[in-house]
């Protein structure tokens, strides 16, 4: 009997209805008969250049550029003279790639011409390719965009090559490469086939529900696995601003008292002079927002004004500012000067800011505090120093730099719950698109659940699974193509 239900699923999964991984032919980019070319390494001066073709006429132009050479063997590194077909001038000796298609990275026939990077031999390979029949230079993305409409590459893996192109630090490397590796598609795709399961469980009952071949108990297999559905769902979403933020970066934020250094930090941290530092209370006004590698996670550092009240207005305008930003804070760096403990402005601070953060901090979602208790160099010979109620905190001193590595481990540590660490756990959503459709899947299942005709629970099902195939690409429409691709850069 199940036999006869694994070939209803198998039905259900080739059926007219199915919302399947289908590349839209939309996925071409107009003309894509066109065989393209661009330089595909860094512009400027460089030791080696890569220029790359894609299309029917890559062989042609290989064989234009290096003639009277026939193509050399396929995936095999050539050293051959390249000429302008033109004028017959030796352009540069180079080593030459030819990838037959399919077995190339965009799907199509490929040639690569690693070239002596100066600038004279790229412009004059360029131009002479430019001159071939049939090639026209590459718009931004399309030799992507080519590898996506040929199935090399799912719309996930695109966003993680995108990703890895402009990735800056370490984190954010190591995410995207765990994109383009497919994890995160991998892991829709097997939801999918869940749903499809589920699915050919509904429709075998809504089909032969009368008939006593079908097997006992056929709907409570499809609940059951809605449910863990939704489970492994909901832990997915809950962790999913975690990914967006190692993607854009975290915010984390400086606040204290007048005076406690907090510039001071922001300018150790950045290794730069973004906010002018002195003696005087009330020297930062306006928010300074600097992006910064913190212990390899992207960050955007803000400096504030110090919080105080019964300034003057441009200062309370600058408090003002310092809250707001505050409230948008991933992470607070919240500091104090360690030999003014006793002070109103100190006392005030920790009983407001640094208590209310403190004690929201149990709940997931919510901001995440490292007390600093800077001017250590100053305890010995003027304060007392921290009491034994003092909140968990570190010492820093910024001027002798003492504390400074325990503050940066501090927060490796304190980023990597926010930003999630991207070398262990499930895969992350690095973008709102992923969320958007994660969470229209799990609507979907929740009208599932509701209703009561089998028949719509039926069209429940196929809405969520449409969620989870067009997010990694398949019956993409063509605008969010677009957006996706526009990230790229040309010779990508
Ligand atoms: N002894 C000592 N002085 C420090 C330390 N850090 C900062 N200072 C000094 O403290 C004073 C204030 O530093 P800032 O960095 O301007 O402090 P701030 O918190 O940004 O001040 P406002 O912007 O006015 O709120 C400056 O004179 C710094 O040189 C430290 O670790 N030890
Ligand atoms: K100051
Ligand atoms: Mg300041």
């Amino acid at each position: 009997m199940w036999r006869g239900l694994w070939t209803l699923a198998a039905q259900a999964a080739r059926g007219p209805r199915r919302l399947c991984t289908r590349r839209s032919s939309g996925a071409l980019a107009p003309g894509s008969g066109a065989t393209i070319f661009a330089l595909s390494s860094g512009q400027g001066r460089c030791g080696v250049a890569v220029i790359r073709t894609s299309g029917p006429a890559s062989s042609q132009a290989l064989r234009i550029l290096t003639a009277p050479r026939d193509l050399p063997p396929a995936r095999h590194a050539s050293l051959r003279l390249l000429s302008d077909p033109r004028s017959g001038e030796p352009l540069d000796r180079a080593l030459v790639l030819w990838f037959p298609g399919p077995k190339s990275f965009t799907g199509e026939d490929c040639v690569e011409f690693h070239v002596h990077g100066g600038p004279a031999v790229v412009s004059g390979v360029l131009q002479a390719l430019g001159s071939v029949p049939g090639l026209r230079p590459a718009e931004a993305g399309e030799f992507t965009r080519r590898a996506f409409a040929h199935g090399k590459l799912n719309l996930t893996e695109v966003e993680g090559l995108a990703d890895l192109i402009h990735a800056e630090t370490e984190a954010q490397r190591r995410q995207a490469l765990r994109q383009l590796d497919g994890e995160l598609g991998h892991l829709c795709r097997g939801w999918a086939e869940t749903l499809t399961k589920a699915l050919a469980h509904v429709e075998a009952y809504i089909d032969f529900g009368e008939d006593d071949n079908l097997e006992e108990g056929v709907l409570e297999q499809a609940d059951i696995e809605v449910r863990a559905l939704q489970v492994a769902l909901g832990a997915h979403l809950r962790d999913a601003r975690r990914g967006q933020r190692l993607r854009s970066g975290a915010h984390v934020v400086v606040t204290g008292p007048p005076n406690a250094g907090k510039s001071s930090l922001v300018n150790l941290l950045s290794r730069k002079p973004v906010s002018i530092v002195s003696p005087e209370p009330g020297t930062t006004r306006d928010v300074l927002e600097t992006p910064v590698d913190l212990a390899g996670f992207p960050v955007l550092l803000s400096d504030t004004a110090g919080l105080r009240e019964g300034v003057g207005p441009v200062e309370q305008e600058g408090v003002r500012r310092a809250r707001e930003r505050l409230e948008q804070a991933d992470l607070i760096l919240a500091m104090l000067d360690a030999s003014d403990l006793a002070s109103p402005s100190s006392c005030n601070f920790l009983a407001t800011v640094v208590a209310s953060v403190g004690a929201q901090s149990h709940s997931d979602s919510s901001q995440r505090l490292l007390l600093v208790l800077n001017k250590s160099d100053l305890l010995s010979t003027e304060g007392p120093g921290p009491g034994p109620d003092m909140p968990p905190h570190l010492l820093l001193s910024c001027v002798t730099g003492e504390g400074l590595d325990g503050l940066l481990e501090a927060l490796r540590e304190e980023l990597a719950a926010v930003c999630g660490d991207p070398s262990t756990g499930p895969p992350l959503l690095t973008r709102a698109r992923h969320q958007h459709h994660l969470q229209g899947c799990l609507d979907a299942l929740g009208h599932y659940k509701q209703s009561k005709d089998l028949a719509l629970a039926a069209e429940a099902l196929r809405v969520a699974r449409g969620h989870l195939t067009r997010l990694t690409g398949g019956g993409g429409t063509e605008e969010i193509l677009d957006i996706i691709f526009r990230d790229f850069c040309v010779g990508k």
